[in-house]
């Protein structure tokens, strides 16, 4: 896995024994998952406005918040990063119709 994408998910484990006054994870944590899906649905608003405005900045720092609050919700649902690279590797192999086609049989 990525180095800052091993540490972040790391520092987001640990963050499950946190004092949540102390730390915004511990409190988005202690919100529970209806909380963190809002942020994550708020996050991806805006990085589909920051898509739109042209700003290649601003579109960069709106998808470094969604992707970081997709990984507290992956954090908070048990499970790591590395299941959805995992996942993207399977991919590799298959195109996007013949995925789309497996897709169809589930
Ligand atoms: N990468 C991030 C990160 N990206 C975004 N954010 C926070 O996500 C929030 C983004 O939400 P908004 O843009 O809506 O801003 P906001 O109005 O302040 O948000 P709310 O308080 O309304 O939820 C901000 O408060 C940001 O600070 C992050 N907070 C933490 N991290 C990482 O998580 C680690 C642990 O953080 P703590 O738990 O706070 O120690 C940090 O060391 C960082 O590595």
């Amino acid at each position: 896995m990525n180095d800052v994408l091993q540490r972040l998910a790391e520092l987001l484990e640990q963050r499950k024994q946190a004092d949540p006054q102390s730390s915004y994870v511990a409190k988005l944590y202690a919100k529970g998952m209806d909380s963190i899906l809002k942020k994550v649905g708020e996050e991806a608003t805006e990085t589909i406005l920051a898509a739109k405005d042209g700003d290649a900045q601003h579109l960069i720092y709106e998808t470094a918040d969604l992707w970081f609050h997709t990984l507290v919700m992956l954090a908070h649902a048990g499970l790591n990063p590395q299941q959805v690279l995992d996942e993207l590797a399977r991919r590799e192999g298959l195109s996007g119709l013949e995925e789309k086609a497996a897709r169809s049989k589930e």
